[in-house]
């Protein structure tokens, strides 16, 4: 799939994972993702990513909360709301599973603010959802399925098991998860079909910018990233 090459040719779903190949190669080979995969990740750096991504998840379940609300039928009603649903039962995973395994106590979710990126990536799905028509906001939101499933895949490929990780491994890798993948995908290049030229482009503007999010999501954990002053 990485290369797009089982998307329709001129689907806007192959159009953006074409123009932004370069950033996901970045995401696949950063340091982060190739210490997950050899099972050599700090404790520290993980514990950071999962505080932080418990943050994230709510913050996206409100911003696909908000894409259900404007589904343009009731099937993307139903699919946004179930994904709205899900991002919060995964957070909730991470709260009763990962913290405890991980040694994170009750209350360091409640005394750890969203670092500068997690603010600026969950502040940008909730403004794009609230603001953009239905097909930007589907954009913004693919990324955060798309590549997720990509790198699980791929992370899985080269994994060291058995892995401290493989929990977090086997969620993303998983065929559950790379179901939801492909039907977020087609109802976002069923969106685009009827988008005008200009909507288009702020659909690119909005996935490129998800994407490069991403990247920085990952950076951030890596560096321990805080608050400056
Ligand atoms: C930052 C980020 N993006 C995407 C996902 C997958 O939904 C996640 N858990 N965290």
């Amino acid at each position: 799939m990485s290369d797009g090459s089982t998307l329709g040719a001129h689907s806007f779903s192959a159009h953006a994972w074409g123009r932004n190949l370069p950033t996901y190669e970045a995401i696949r080979t950063m340091p982060f993702n190739a210490a997950l995969a050899d099972g050599t990740l700090s404790l520290e750096r993980f514990r950071h990513y999962m505080l932080q991504d418990a943050h994230y998840l709510i913050a996206f379940g409100r911003a696909l909360a908000i894409a259900a609300a404007k589904a343009d039928d009731t099937d993307g009603l139903v699919q946004f709301a179930e994904a709205a649903k899900v991002a919060v039962v995964v957070e909730r995973s991470l709260h009763a599973d990962f913290f405890e395994s991980f040694g994170i106590d009750a209350d360091a979710f409640e005394r750890t603010p969203m670092s500068p990126v997690c603010h600026h990536y969950s502040s940008f799905l909730i403004a794009t959802a609230y603001s953009e028509p239905y097909p930007v906001a589907l954009a913004a939101l693919l990324p955060c399925f798309w590549i997720y499933a990509e790198v699980g895949r791929d992370i899985l490929g080269r994994a060291v098991r058995p892995n401290p990780y493989d929990a977090w491994i086997d969620t993303y890798a998983g065929e559950e998860f790379h179901e939801a993948v492909q039907a977020v995908i087609a109802t976002t290049d069923r969106a685009a079909m009827g988008a005008s030229p200009a909507v288009l482009a702020r659909m690119h503007a909005a996935y490129k910018r998800a994407t490069e999010l991403e990247w920085m999501f990952w950076d951030s954990a890596w560096r321990l990233a805080d608050w400056p002053v």
